[in-house]
């Protein structure tokens, strides 16, 4: 079974790589949602996969990274697409929670990047 906790911060950016014609070139932010999936079996006692609060403690160091700052500033994210920013998270938040499954990054109410660790190096 899966679950997921959903997280919110705010952040700004910008996408360097980008001519600078491209709206998203110029420094904008984002109130970022991010979902954080984990799979797993039901504990026969508890019910759960896990317990949502371990979730949040394990996405929170993340989360004190993120809010609120330039992400270009924080090293792996100087090109800060969701994409990036998918992988980035998957990549610290996997050695401390084995059953991750997929990271869910949405920049806006319409756009965003879901990642389950395909091209993990
Ligand atoms: N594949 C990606 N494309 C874009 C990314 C990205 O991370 N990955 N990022 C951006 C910008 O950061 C931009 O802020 C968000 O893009 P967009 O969805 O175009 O934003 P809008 O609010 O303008 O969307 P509309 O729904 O068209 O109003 C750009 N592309
Ligand atoms: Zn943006």
């Amino acid at each position: 079974m899966e679950i997921f906790k959903e997280f919110g911060f705010e952040s700004a950016h910008r996408l360097p790589n980008l001519p600078p014609e491209h709206k998203c070139a110029r420094l904008h932010g984002h109130s970022y949602r991010v979902q954080i999936h984990v799979q797993g079996p039901l504990h026969p006692t508890f019910g759960w996969v896990m317990d949502f609060a371990d979730l949040k403690a394990a996405f929170r160091p993340l989360f004190e990274q993120l809010d609120h700052n330039y992400l270009n500033d924080i090293e792996g994210l100087e090109n800060p697409t969701s994409e990036v920013l998918a992988r980035w998270i998957w990549t610290r938040l996997r050695p401390r929670l084995p059953l991750l499954s997929r990271v869910v990054v949405r920049e806006t109410c319409t756009s965003g990047c879901s990642y389950a660790g395909e091209d993990e190096a």
